[in-house]
């Protein structure tokens, strides 16, 4: 049984939750200790106990034991990959890609340790001197999906402790393997005890002690509307800080004047890899008239060669959807497109078995047509490899379309204008904007977040991770 960690100890537990690979549900991942309310309330009290000392710690000992963290990620990246394939389903070179992406993003905030100061400032008064200095915001509260098992985690567990603070992960119970191998690691890596915590186990049980504990200053999630939305009020009413990281229904615009291969590796990129289980996948792709046959004629042709087989397999394209959850509702959501009207002109078919026979959770790439503005399936997100076009007039009305959303993380658009793209990137209301790129696809040192209901509070990743980690403090003084 792979254990908790708390306070520097690997903490057994009675109760195990099976990681199952979705590829090959016959496959156990292994089993992973579950922990309790209490389990929870241990790890708060040890990370409690050890952040004062963390936040005083020199730069230099952050900086070895992040950059420590970073370096055998990296040099572990196949074998980190695979488990990660196995346990999530994205395909293998996805999945290594993702790993990748974990161990720079502890390398970036490992460097960031030793950047981080403050201000010197000149007072307005006469004879008193300014400074402006971040601290650690205390224990902090990390809940991740399912989608991204490492990237994550890393990408919030790396500033949190480059900034000071001590923390306490919960990940999703779909995909504990990951979380542990990266506490595994930073427990090597010489962290003092406490300062990092796992506790694997129900966000109902788990996840809810963290909301609800003083004790733990500040929560950052990424999931769902829904449960952000039940985070924010249980942060609210303890006023304690918090970050959303959730859904997006995001826009892929294609112009009459663009590069029409350009356009389609983008849109299959953006709408089917990761077996559209990105928050930054593109589901709603608006074309404009002049274009719009031959794009749809060349997307169906493409698809045809994409192959739907198992993660871990060499050229597999796409890999199975996570559980059996998600493909009930990825399959419920192609019903109700159908039933809205819109046309089924590729994929949309489960499959039970893959191409040697194991069973698991695979789901052909759909693409609809003929999709309004106004049907569920170009409101709502789906979360899985389901795409629907709509058509546009002119560029004007695809910019519109482009912003009739509630959410607005990422949004692209396929153009050779420059006047568009400009434009585009100037209007759309989105808080990561592509041009002749995927809709997915980010850097790891550089602000990712959105706008309206995609996300909230301050943005993750880069130097602007530290508005949220910190707490800024500006002091007086009388010479
Ligand atoms: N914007 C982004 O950066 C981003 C990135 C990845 C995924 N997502 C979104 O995440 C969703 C899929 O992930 P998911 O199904 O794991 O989401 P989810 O909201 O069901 O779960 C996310 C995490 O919250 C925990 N949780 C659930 N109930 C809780 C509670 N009451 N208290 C505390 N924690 C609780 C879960 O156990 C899990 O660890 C999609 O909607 C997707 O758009 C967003
Ligand atoms: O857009 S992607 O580069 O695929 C990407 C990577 C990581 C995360 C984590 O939220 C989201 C999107």
């Amino acid at each position: 049984m792979f254990k908790n960690l708390i306070g520097g100890e690997w903490v057994e537990s009675t109760r195990v939750s099976r990681n199952i690979n979705p590829s090959d549900t016959r496959d156990l991942v292994g089993e992973y200790a579950q922990a309790s309310a209490d389990d929870a309330r241990q790890a708060i009290a040890a990370a409690t106990k050890a952040q004062p000392a963390w936040g005083l710690s020199t730069p230099q000992q952050r900086f070895d034991i992040l950059d420590a963290a970073g370096a055998e990620i990296l040099a572990r990246r196949a074998e980190l990959g695979d488990l990660l394939a196995r346990e999530e389903g994205k395909t293998l070179p996805e999945a290594i890609g993702e790993v990748v992406r974990a161990g720079n993003i502890f390398k970036f905030f490992a460097g960031e340790a030793l950047r981080s100061g403050g201000d010197v400032v000149p007072s307005v008064r006469p004879g008193v001197g300014v400074e402006v200095t971040r601290e650690p915001v205390g224990v902090v509260g990390l809940i991740t999906p399912w989608n991204f098992p490492i990237a994550i985690p890393a990408w919030k567990i790396a500033p949190a402790l480059a900034y000071g603070n001590a923390v306490v992960l919960k990940p999703a119970d779909l995909v504990p393997g990951s979380a542990w191998a990266i506490a595994d690691i930073l427990h090597r890596a010489g962290l003092p005890a406490g300062v990092f915590n796992l506790v694997m186990g129900r966000g109902s049980e788990v996840g809810q002690v963290l909301l609800d504990d003083k004790r733990v200053q500040a929560i950052s999630f990424t999931g769902s509307v829904a449960t952000g939305q039940r985070i924010a009020q249980a942060c609210v009413a303890r006023m304690a800080k918090f970050q959303l990281e959730m859904g997006g229904k995001n826009p892929m615009v294609v112009l009459d004047d663009a590069d029409l291969d350009v356009a389609v590796a983008a849109a299959l990129n953006s709408g089917f890899f990761s077996t559209g289980q990105r928050c930054t996948a593109s589901s709603r792709l608006i074309v404009t008239e002049g274009i719009h046959d031959r794009f749809v004629a060349a997307m169906v042709d493409k698809m045809k060669n994409l192959k739907v087989d198992d993660a871990r397999k060499k050229g597999t394209d796409i890999g199975p959807v996570v559980d059996d959850k998600q493909l009930a509702q990825d399959l419920e959501y192609i019903q109700i497109a159908k039933g809205e009207g819109a046309k089924l002109v590729a994929g949309g078919e489960a499959m039970e078995k893959n191409a040697d026979g194991a069973p698991g959770w695979y789901l052909k790439p759909a693409l609809f047509t003929e999709a309004t503005a106004q049907m569920r399936i170009s409101r709502e997100e789906v979360f899985g490899p389901v795409v629907s076009v709509i058509r546009a007039k002119n560029y004007d009305e695809a910019l519109a379309l482009a912003n009739d959303t509630e959410f607005g993380l990422s949004a692209g658009i396929a153009t050779t204008s420059l006047k568009y793209a400009t434009h585009f990137k100037r209007h759309v209301q989105a808080g990561m904007v592509m041009v002749n790129l995927p809709t997915a696809g980010v850097d790891y040192h550089v602000p990712f977040g959105g706008r309206k209901g995609s996300s909230y509070g301050p943005r993750e990743q880069g130097r602007y991770a530290a508005e949220f980690y910190t707490t800024v403090k500006t002091a007086y003084t009388q010479a």
